[in-house]
């Protein structure tokens, strides 16, 4: 079911001298199955703004629909949407603190209310679906690699089957690989689960080749909302407020001023250079038909 932001504003200290608008009308709707990116610079709003998703922060102003409930409504049960709508901070590791990895998934499930044999079931598929290798499940959480512990973290908010999963941030502080490897265990989830997949980040070149829609954060806005190309398309925008659009974008105008116009759904330069060399063969063979 749809999650749905109506001229949703949000201010921190409201009313005082400190006060600070970190959500500016925002109005947007997350569908079923859907695979979004919400990017911006830092103080954006990117954090806030998703701690509204699952009640965490309640807006100033505006409106918010999990399917056609009014989640402010004062009978609504706040609780409910929280295992629902399940939320990966930043540096999740940070909140792994029971003896062994296992119990530590197992927490979210039991807290919910399920039986001991139910939560370890519910930990068990969990762990799978995070590819995280049996032989460390009665390890300490804090000996675990960086990436393994973002995966036991991830696990931990899947154990409670949510229907929406948030992750803020989780590629924060991973090397390259370990990076990919993160992003490329999301994608996964979200093709296999069919679970909808919100993630935040500050990097377009990181979530372009993943998402199918891109919002863009900026000053407590939401200003761009469309497809990695659509809006890519305005990369000059996104420059000025300190976004590098990925490179491909920049490689594919200077091509077109060029006089090469290559129409490609590319979001990598890797895809981007393979569709610039079947279009030169296909150009060199037209050249050779028509020499003879
Ligand atoms: N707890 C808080 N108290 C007061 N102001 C806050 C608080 N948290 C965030 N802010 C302010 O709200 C604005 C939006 O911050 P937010 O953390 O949502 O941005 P962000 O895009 O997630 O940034 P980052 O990428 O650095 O995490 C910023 O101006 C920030 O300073």
């Amino acid at each position: 079911m749809p999650l749905r932001l109506e001229h949703v504003t949000y201010s921190y200290s409201p009313g005082t001298a400190y006060e600070i608008k970190a959500l500016d009308d925002v109005s947007l709707t997350i569908d079923d199955d859907s695979f979004v990116g919400i990017i911006g610079h830092t103080g954006s709003g990117k954090s806030t703004l998703v701690q509204h998703l699952n009640g965490l922060l309640r807006a100033t102003e505006g409106k918010i629909y999990w399917g056609d409930q009014d989640i402010y409504a004062p009978d609504y049960q706040l609780r409910k949407l929280r295992l629902e709508i399940g939320m990966v901070f930043q540096y999740p590791e940070h909140q792994l603190f029971e003896t062994t990895v296992f119990e530590d998934i197992c927490f979210g499930p039991k807290n919910q209310g399920l039986s001991l044999e139910d939560a370890k079931k519910a930990a068990e598929e969990a762990l799978e679906l995070v590819h995280f290798p049996k032989r460390l499940y009665e390890n300490s959480p804090f000996d675990l690699s960086g990436g393994q512990k973002r995966r036991a973290a991830i696990a931990g908010v899947l154990a409670m089957r949510p229907r929406i999963l948030i992750l803020d941030e989780p590629t924060a502080g991973l090397d390259p690989r370990g990076r990919d490897e993160i992003l490329d265990l999301v994608r996964e989830l979200h093709e296999q689960s069919k679970i909808t997949v919100i993630l935040v980040s500050h990097s377009m070149e990181d979530v372009a080749n993943y998402v199918d829609r891109i919002i863009v954060m900026d000053e407590g806005r939401a200003r761009f909302d469309g497809s990695p190309k659509e809006v890519f398309a305005h990369y000059r925008e996104l420059e000025a407020m300190g976004l590098a659009a990925p490179q491909v974008t920049y490689l594919v105008h200077d091509l077109a001023e060029a006089g090469f116009d290559l129409a490609t759904d590319a979001t990598t330069v890797e895809e981007a250079r393979a569709e610039i060399l079947k279009n030169f063969a296909g150009k060199d063979q037209e050249a050779s038909c028509s020499d003879k």
